[in-house]
């Protein structure tokens, strides 16, 4: 069984274990009081290079990296680096999250989030506008054409935004078929675990410039950043180098810095 089947397996279970707990109508009535989530794809949009900050405990890959006992001051920490969007990874297992945390980081900052999980069921779309939400990441390898069309759909039909992860040829065309506007190429490789940072400078001209594009992973400092930057990024998802480093607003802001370089702020 591969990595991600396993992740998946667990992914299935503690979601049986939620849906059984609260059912989707109460859901529904919570997300009807909420404020609509924000303009994710303008905030990707801004001139320059984003940044996207993840709060991440720990990784199949790597094991424990942190033990992020306060991810709202860590969140507040990327907010005032100048983070366009902060991630939070919510599943359990394998990544020690949860959307306590994403809660918690909603409550902390009026940065855009993304609910970043292992995304089956829209049950857990609710579930992202409930705890706080703006997006959340679809990733193509996990779904079957027919659910990932019917996710994006009604991710945007709540307002949330879909982040649709791709790591080969076929999936970027799954992504575009199935109407994806952001789009990130993951430089893990879901099956090995290991990063391969050309991912993105092979995938990268797939996929039309009307669209948004965000590298993910394996950014280890502003050199990373610009190196995707030249192969045409709109922006850069960043956790491991975040969260194990002493300075994440240091660190976030030395991205933003490097994204911010007149030569890229003028390319669009
Ligand atoms: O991080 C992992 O080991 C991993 C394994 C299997 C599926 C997903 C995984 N990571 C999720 C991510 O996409 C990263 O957390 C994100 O891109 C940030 O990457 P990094 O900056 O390299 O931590």
């Amino acid at each position: 069984m591969s990595v991600l089947d396993e992740i998946i397996d667990g992914v299935r279970a503690d979601l049986a274990e939620r849906q059984a707990a609260v059912p989707l109508d109460q859901l529904k009535e919570q997300a009807a009081t909420l404020p609509w989530p924000k303009d994710v794809v303008a905030a990707l949009r801004a001139p320059g290079v984003q940044v996207i900050a993840e709060v991440k405990r720990s990784s199949p890959s790597k094991g424990a990296l942190a033990a992020i006992a306060d991810p709202a001051a860590l969140a507040r920490d990327y907010a005032a680096g100048g983070a366009c969007m902060i991630s939070v990874l919510t599943e359990q297992r394998r990544f020690g999250g949860s959307l306590a945390d994403l809660a918690a980081v909603r409550a902390a900052v009026e940065t855009p989030l993304l609910r970043k999980d292992f995304v089956v069921s829209s049950y857990q779309l609710w579930e992202a506008r409930v705890y706080g939400a703006d997006a959340v990441l679809l990733i193509v390898a996990a779904l079957s054409q027919e659910a990932l069309v019917s996710l994006v759909e009604r991710a945007e039909s709540l307002g949330l935004t879909p982040l649709v992860e791709v790591h080969t040829e076929e999936e970027v065309e799954r992504a575009l078929d199935a109407g994806a506007t952001v789009i990130g190429v993951n430089a893990r490789d879901l099956k090995t675990l290991k990063v391969h940072r050309e991912t993105f400078a092979r995938l990268s001209p797939m996929i039309p410039d009307d669209k948004v594009k965000i590298a993910e992973s394996g950014v280890r400092g502003p050199h990373d950043l610009l190196a995707y930057a030249s192969f045409g990024a709109d922006a850069v998802l960043v956790g491991e180098s975040l969260v194990i480093g002493r300075k994440p607003r240091e660190a976030v802001a030395d991205l933003v810095t490097a994204g911010a370089h007149p030569a890229l702020r003028d390319r669009h």
